[in-house]
């Protein structure tokens, strides 16, 4: 057997991120009945999650991508659009050293994957890593979120044989899309044991989580800005601007309380967006 990638992230390391991160009670607390929310994602310098759609970039250092890992230990779940599962096959586990899989006992510290997939684009396989990590003891087994009734017969199988579903949600119909109303999914994670979940993206699950209809429902933010340029035409942040008034164009948000923190060669940004 090869021998497993493990990450360590120090305890020094941990502390300034903590008051962005939710804590059991807090979460229940602030809101009974969704989880706590954190956005987290990694940035070049010109706003993009990847050089090109469909292609998966490496923007984090070493340093980074252990935090990133941290705080998949410190959410019940962890989410992304069908278009990352299908551009990046992640793996969407903690590899930090200890948690399940890694060293430690059973699950512990395993987040939930959780892939929004409307249409069933993404091809659910036996070989996909998410799967197969979980089937190997060294995550858990992914819930697609989708609105079709009759997912390709193939993923139902092959999802069920790691211990993993499709939830089968309502839909809206906006711009000719079928999309699934943030508050209805976080509601059913909460009803399924999801206190808490960090979504890493792609860009269109980052801006339209962003945008002023939906920034109600992220707790906290969490991004780490590599310092390096991707060009035009990747896949950036850059939400729907919130409307005009007197003919002057309206910013999207601003983070409050922000904390800048250097990782390696990257820098960790957090804040708040109440
Ligand atoms: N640097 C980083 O931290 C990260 C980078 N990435 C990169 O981002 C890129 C992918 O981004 P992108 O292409 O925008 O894809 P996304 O991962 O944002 O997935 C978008 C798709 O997810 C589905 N979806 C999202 N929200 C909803 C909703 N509310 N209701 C219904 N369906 C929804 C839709 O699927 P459908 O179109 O089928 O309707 C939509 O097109 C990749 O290149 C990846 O490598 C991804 C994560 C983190
Ligand atoms: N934190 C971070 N830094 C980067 O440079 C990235 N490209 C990403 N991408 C996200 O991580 C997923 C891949 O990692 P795993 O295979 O799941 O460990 C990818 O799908 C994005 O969600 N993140």
């Amino acid at each position: 057997m090869p021998p497993r990638e493990t990450l360590l992230f120090s305890d020094s390391e941990r502390e300034w991120l903590e008051p962005f991160l939710p804590s059991t009670r807090a979460a229940i607390e602030a809101s009974p009945t969704r989880p706590h929310v954190t956005l987290t994602f990694a940035t070049s310098l010109d706003s993009a999650l990847s050089i090109a759609p469909g292609v998966q970039t490496a923007l984090s250092g070493p340093e980074s991508k252990a935090m990133t890992h941290y705080l998949r230990s410190r959410h019940d779940a962890i989410l992304v659009g069908a278009g990352t599962a299908v551009a990046d096959d992640p793996s969407l586990n903690c590899r930090l050293d200890g948690t399940g899989g890694y060293g430690g006992a059973e699950l512990n510290g395993q987040p939930q994957p959780v892939i929004v997939d409307p249409s069933c684009r993404w091809k659910v396989r036996a070989e996909s890593k998410v799967v197969r990590l979980a089937k190997e003891g060294r995550g858990r087994a992914p819930w697609v979120i989708t609105v079709a009734r009759d997912p390709p017969l193939a993923c139902v199988e092959a999802l069920r044989e790691a211990g993993g579903e499709y939830l089968v949600l309502p839909s809206n119909t906006m711009e000719g899309k079928e999309v699934i109303d943030w508050n209805e999914l976080l509601a059913e994670l909460w009803r399924r044991g999801v206190k808490s979940i960090m979504i890493e993206g792609g860009g269109t699950v980052i801006n339209s989580l962003l945008s002023s209809k939906c920034a109600g429902l992220v707790d906290s933010v969490i991004v780490t800005i590599a310092p390096t340029w991707l060009g035009p035409g990747g896949v950036v942040v850059s939400p729907p601007r919130a409307g005009v008034v007197a003919n002057q164009q309206l910013p999207v948000a601003r983070l409050q309380r922000p904390r800048w923190h250097q990782l390696g060669d990257d820098v960790v940004l957090c804040g708040v967006l109440k």
